[in-house]
């Protein structure tokens, strides 16, 4: 047995102790780095114990947003609260290290020459060292990692090192967690069980998260609830349920699935396509619209049936096959996802028909975000 191995034979695993859970909230933030601005009018707000995911394409103002929750950055307008103090505004700006907010990043940030208890007992400092090595070893208790206490983070597996960032985040017993990418750096397989053990700790400790992210599966495997954002705005605030299936607009249906678009004009609260009307009550009459079709509610039926069309391409992905259609009439052939099974060849003429579920209408917008 190692000595390393030893030590961690003895180490008695520890209990987990819950946080008190705080509300964070952004009142109008905003924010510019040399003049250009990179946060806009951002009032968003996070519930005691709710785990938000904030998600956006790269250089959408995520980073910017947490960095002045902590305090590493200052905005250029607006407030921050942790429940109803606030921690940043005109005037105010309390010292990151006193907002009793916790912060992860993507790099782990671990300090190679200390061990893993050193690591985790980093943010501990204003604790007698008895009482900073308990809290430490109950922090390691909750991800796992007891054992691990006496050796080095260079002796730890990548997923292992990110569990050590999140005991180091959690042991000080923060009221708001704020996670930056934090699970980017591991490999895929390693990234789903890191994330699954990562939300069970917040679970079990109860405190209030915002996880960034560019990736709108983990935000909604994650999320109780999702902040897209778009160019340093809010788009839409909601469930991952109220996001694909009430999108407030183009840009946030194809956030979250490739989709169909063709062009059309908007009638008397509805909007016309070859696969025939659509309702479309918000939208003016005479109004240019993009009719939007998940590929998923497309209906590949046998020739004859529905709309008339005819197979350019079919890809395997393993559960469905990707069929591009095409349709009399449209520019560009549609996507249709089919369950395996039917393995139908390119030149092949089918039927096509939609399920209404699967059709959203929104106004066109006169540039086209992605
Ligand atoms: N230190 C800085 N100086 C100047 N501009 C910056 C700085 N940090 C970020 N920016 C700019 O501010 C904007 C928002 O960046 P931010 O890092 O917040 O976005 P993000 O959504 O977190 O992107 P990523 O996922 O790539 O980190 C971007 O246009 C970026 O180039």
């Amino acid at each position: 047995m190692t000595e390393a191995a030893a030590r961690r034979a003895v180490v008695p695993p520890p209990r987990a102790a819950a946080v008190i859970a705080g509300r964070l909230t952004f009142e109008t933030v905003s924010h510019h780095y040399d003049g250009m601005a990179s946060v806009k009018d951002v009032s968003l707000t996070v519930e005691p114990g709710e785990v938000l995911c904030l998600l956006g394409q790269s250089g959408c103002g995520k980073t910017t947003l947490l960095r002045i929750a902590a305090g590493v950055e200052r905005q250029s307008g607006g407030r921050v609260l942790v429940d109803d103090r606030e921690i940043a505004g005109p005037g105010v700006f309390v010292a990151p290290e006193k907002r009793g907010i916790g912060l992860v990043f993507q790099d782990y940030a671990l300090f190679p020459h200390m061990t893993i208890i050193e690591n985790v007992m980093f943010g501990l400092t204003a604790l007698p060292r008895a009482d900073a090595e308990r809290e430490a070893l109950l922090a390691l208790g909750r991800v796992g990692l007891e054992g691990y206490a006496f050796d080095y983070p260079h002796e730890l597996s990548g997923g292992e090192q990110q569990r050590v960032a999140l005991a180091r985040a959690v042991a000080p017993r923060p009221s708001v967690l704020l996670m930056d990418e934090p699970f980017s750096g591991l490999d895929r397989r390693l990234r789903d069980s890191v994330r699954d053990e990562t939300l069970a700790v917040l679970r079990e400790t109860r405190a209030t998260a915002v996880v960034v992210t560019h990736d709108p599966e983990e935000a909604m495997r994650m999320g109780d609830r999702i902040a897209l954002m778009r160019k340093g705005r809010l788009v839409q605030v909601g469930t991952a349920h109220d996001l694909y299936h009430k999108p407030a607009e183009l840009f946030v249906a194809r956030f979250f699935s490739e989709i169909n678009v063709i062009e059309g004009t908007a009638g008397d609260g509805e909007a016309e396509s070859p696969f025939g009307r659509h309702p479309a009550e918000s939208v003016t009459r005479g109004a240019p619209v993009d009719i939007c079709i998940r590929p998923e509610g497309v209906l590949v039926l046998p020739a004859g049936e529905g709309v008339a069309g005819r197979i350019v391409s079919r890809r395997f992905l393993g559960e469905v096959d990707l069929y591009e259609i095409a349709v009399q009439g449209l520019e560009k052939p549609i996507k249709a996802r089919v369950r395996g099974g039917q393995s139908l060849r390119p030149g092949r003429d089918v039927g096509l028909g939609v399920e209404p579920s699967d059709v959203l209408v929104f106004p066109r917008r006169p540039t086209r975000p992605i």
